[in-house]
């Protein structure tokens, strides 16, 4: 991880939603290739602070910095380019259920004029087969699949345009505890492989064991503070405690030092 780039950088972001202050001055760096994962209670504006990183909402104030683009007054053919060059996935994957999972992969790749059907289906089998979803799952429809295979199609589409970072929401919500694990592997094996930054709001603390590389933690208004999972086990505020120290947290961590099903480390 490179500290003297972050990729994605915050300022002074305030958030209210009428008289309801969610973000008041909240600074964040996000580093290039690194897992950065996003906690907080519920209701601290994990969702929100993704929707507004990627444009989707407008903070009341502050900057929103990404690749060296202002998000907030880029042009639209500026923000169009630097769509191109992330990738989101919420929750449920929300993909398109009139499309099968290929249709679903190739959306974004659309707008690149010059790629031809048969180039482009080929490319979104390819990315299908990358989140390890089975040859013919292309095919699909949604409603044809688990939760579990959603969320790889919806990371599948996400992946799409070969981006630079990737944001995920809550991308083991709903998932029983061996799904869960898996998606956090393949989420770790294809930053690492590919060079990706990940933005991942998560509750799941074996999630962030497995993957991230530093945490972010979403209390009284702002990013209260930054470090790693170790680094965390020392923070003396009362919601980190609990969150760290609690039985959840015991037991992740002792299934984190564990080896795993595959007797691997
Ligand atoms: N469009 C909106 N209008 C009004 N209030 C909103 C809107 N979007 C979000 N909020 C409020 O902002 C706060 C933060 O919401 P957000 O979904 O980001 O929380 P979160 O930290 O992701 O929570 P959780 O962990 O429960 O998913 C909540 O109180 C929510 O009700």
């Amino acid at each position: 991880m490179d500290r003297t780039d972050p990729i994605i950088k915050l300022r002074g972001i305030d958030t209210r939603f009428g008289s309801h202050v969610v973000h008041e001055g909240l600074d964040l760096d996000v580093y290039r290739g690194e897992i950065l994962g996003v906690v907080g209670g519920s209701g601290t504006g994990k969702s929100v602070l993704l929707r507004e990183i990627v444009g989707l909402q407008k903070p009341s104030a502050g900057s929103i910095e990404v690749l060296g683009v202002d998000v907030r007054t880029a042009e639209e053919d500026e923000r169009q380019a630097l769509e191109a060059r992330w990738g989101v996935m919420f929750q449920d994957g929300a993909l398109f259920s009139s499309l099968n999972v290929r249709e679903n992969v190739e959306v974004p790749m659309r707008r690149i004029e010059t790629l031809d059907a048969d180039t482009r289906a080929a490319l979104a089998d390819l990315k299908v087969s990358m989140v390890g979803l089975p040859y013919n799952a292309g095919d699909k429809f949604p409603s044809e699949l688990s939760g579990g295979m959603r969320k790889r199609a919806g990371l599948a589409r996400a992946l799409s345009l070969d981006p630079e970072i990737v944001f995920l929401d809550e991308p083991t919500a709903g998932l029983d505890p061996i799904g869960a694990a898996e998606f956090d592997r393949l989420i770790h094996g294809l930053s690492r492989s590919l060079g990706l930054t990940v933005f991942l709001v998560t509750h799941d603390l074996d999630t962030l064991h497995a993957t991230c590389d530093r945490i972010a933690v979403l209390a009284e208004r702002k990013v209260l503070v930054t470090g790693t999972m170790q680094e965390m086990q020392n923070v003396h505020h009362p919601w980190v405690h609990e969150y760290f120290h609690g039985p959840r947290a015991r037991a992740a961590q002792s299934s984190a030092a564990a080896p795993d099903r595959n007797g691997q480390e």
